[in-house]
């Protein structure tokens, strides 16, 4: 059975006390009851805090990133160790803001989830087209090829471990959202293709999250979608109210 997720990330936004007040906010605006996990993923340099603040609290603190390396000489990259040693267990990988500024490739992708899956973290693994790609009706293929590169080495089992957020990019930031019809559409062609590799208990039990300018006035229509297993949000995620209105969209 799959959870519904709501993720927050909070990309390159706030400093030390604003993150510590935000997510404050979040628990000010009453989140024990809400049909949903619930999740924020600050900075890096202020996990730790976050991590403490989140304490006895539903709120999951994640990462943004992680390298594929273990330790070394790695200038400026974070290892998965590190994480875990100020208690996260969740990673997002491959958000098309790592692929298209930062040139992660799907190999370099296919590291990161490899080395995730093998030390126990959770992955929330992104995916998804350009407006070209839309336009060119290569949509489905670009999508299904991102997640064969770096999901299908994985075993039955790894997948456990796996949360997949289709985010269109010419949706991100931009206040234009895929429709509803747009999202169950690809979230319903992502599920049949990990069935089709993986089997239908695989493929039923992943949880798949749409992020793309979601926002209060629109999340309940998407998540109502039957593949729609929740969000990733950015933008909205920074106001509590919004973020937490957007929880109780399930
Ligand atoms: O990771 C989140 C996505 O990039 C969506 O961002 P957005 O909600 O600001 O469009």
């Amino acid at each position: 059975m799959r959870n519904n997720i709501l993720a927050g990330n909070w990309k390159m936004n706030c400093d030390l006390p604003g993150t510590q007040s935000l997510i404050a906010e979040i628990q000010a605006e009453g989140i024990d009851n809400l049909d949903c996990e619930i999740m924020v993923a600050p900075s890096h340099l202020f996990l730790y805090a976050a991590f403490n603040a989140s304490l006895n609290s539903p709120i999951e603190v994640v990462a943004q990133n992680v390298s594929q390396h273990h330790k070394g000489a790695y200038t400026g990259e974070v290892s998965i160790d590190m994480l875990q040693s100020v208690g996260i267990k969740t990673v997002i990988i491959g958000h098309s803001e790592r692929r298209d500024i930062f040139k992660e490739n799907d190999d370099q992708l296919r590291g990161k989830v490899s080395a995730c899956i093998k030390e126990g973290m959770r992955v929330i693994f992104c995916c998804g087209e350009h407006l070209d790609e839309r336009n060119s009706g290569n949509h489905f293929k670009t999508v299904t090829n991102q997640v064969e590169k770096a999901l299908f080495q994985l075993e039955d089992k790894d997948w456990k471990q796996i949360v997949i957020a289709y985010e269109p990019v010419w949706a991100i930031g931009t206040g234009e959202t895929a429709s509803p019809e747009q999202a169950q559409e690809m979230h319903a062609h992502l599920r049949t293709f990990i069935e089709n590799k993986y089997g239908g208990k695989v493929a039923s039990n992943t949880s798949i999250l749409y992020g793309g300018s979601v926002k209060p006035a629109n999340a309940r229509e998407i998540f109502a979608k039957p593949d729609v297993d929740g969000g990733l949000v950015g933008g909205a995620s920074l106001d509590a109210n919004s973020f937490v209105q957007i929880a109780r969209s399930f």
